[in-house]
């Protein structure tokens, strides 16, 4: 597409999302301007990406169509007073703050300028990211339709309605940092059992890549997956009635509840 794709923030999210769109070729890299206030980032981002940095999140505002704010959410308001004035007509914001709600957009940016919620997550650094996008009617299809090939240079996206957002951020946003944690357990567990631990990092990230394959593509229910892996009286089912003995299930529930709260409290 022939449009200029702006980041607000050079961080962890900025470079993971900047790095697929160019890999995709969604536009060239003169296409995509970034800015941060730490000056060793900007020069690596700019030298590792080849595209404009600057100092002025005004000037990134000014020349982008689309604008991805990836600062963290408590710069937000601050932010959004120093640019708000100064979007270039019919630019459109894209805020992937966790928390940061359609109506605190609203308030803090001018009347008439467009903006929507996203929700990404980390693994969108090496493509299979898992994105949400609030519904709405600000946008022509046109628009819409470009903010998706935006998003899915880097994973899947979902269109939900905003007030699941704080459910979407527990179950993606946050939840490879739960799935990094039952890796590194399984690695110690295999470790325990002999085995080296840099092939058990190996070994148990396959085996949640592979299993999490045979979700999105035999479209099998979990649970008749599961069961189809404990033969009887065999080796997983006792791993299985261990994990249920201390509440496995219960504490990743448990835990997607907290996080949902909490974006619930960031909200502003
Ligand atoms: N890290 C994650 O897994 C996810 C993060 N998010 C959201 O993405 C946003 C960014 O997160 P990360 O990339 O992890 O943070 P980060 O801390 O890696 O990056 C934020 C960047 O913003 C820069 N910055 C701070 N103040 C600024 C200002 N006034 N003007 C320009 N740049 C400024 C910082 O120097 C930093 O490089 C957050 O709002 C977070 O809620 C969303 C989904 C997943
Ligand atoms: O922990 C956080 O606040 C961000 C939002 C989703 C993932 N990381």
């Amino acid at each position: 597409m022939d449009k200029i794709i702006g980041f607000i923030g050079c961080g962890n999210m900025a470079q993971a999302i900047m790095g697929s769109i160019i890999k995709a070729k969604l536009v060239p890299t003169e296409n995509i301007i970034a800015s941060d206030v730490i000056p060793s980032l900007r020069e690596m981002v700019s030298e590792k990406h080849n595209i404009r940095t600057t100092m002025d999140n005004k000037e990134v505002v000014r020349a982008a169509d689309y604008v991805i704010l990836a600062i963290k959410p408590n710069v937000y308001e601050l932010v959004l007073n120093e640019i708000k004035d100064y979007i270039k007509e019919n630019g459109i914001i894209l805020s992937i703050g966790a928390g940061i709600s359609s109506s605190f957009l609203k308030k803090n940016l001018n009347e008439g300028t467009k903006y929507v919620k996203v929700m990404p997550n980390t693994p969108a650094l090496v493509g299979e990211g898992m994105s949400a996008v609030a519904m709405t009617d600000m946008f022509s299809k046109e628009e819409f339709n470009e903010i998706l090939s935006i998003l899915n240079t880097f994973g899947r996206t979902e269109v939900i309605p905003e007030y699941q957002m704080d459910g979407f951020t527990a179950i993606s946003g946050s939840s490879p940092a739960y799935v990094f944690m039952m890796i590194e357990a399984m690695a110690d567990g295999a470790v325990l059992e002999g085995i080296p631990r840099v092939q058990a990092y190996t070994i148990a990230a396959q085996a949640v890549l592979g299993s999490a394959k045979m979700v999105l593509e035999t479209g099998l229910h979990p649970a008749a997956l599961k069961d189809n892996v404990c033969s009887p009286a065999g080796t997983t089912i006792d791993a299985v009635a261990s994990l249920e003995e201390n509440g496995f299930r219960s504490a990743i529930i448990e835990a997607i509840r907290v996080c949902a709260d909490k974006s619930r409290e960031m909200s502003k």
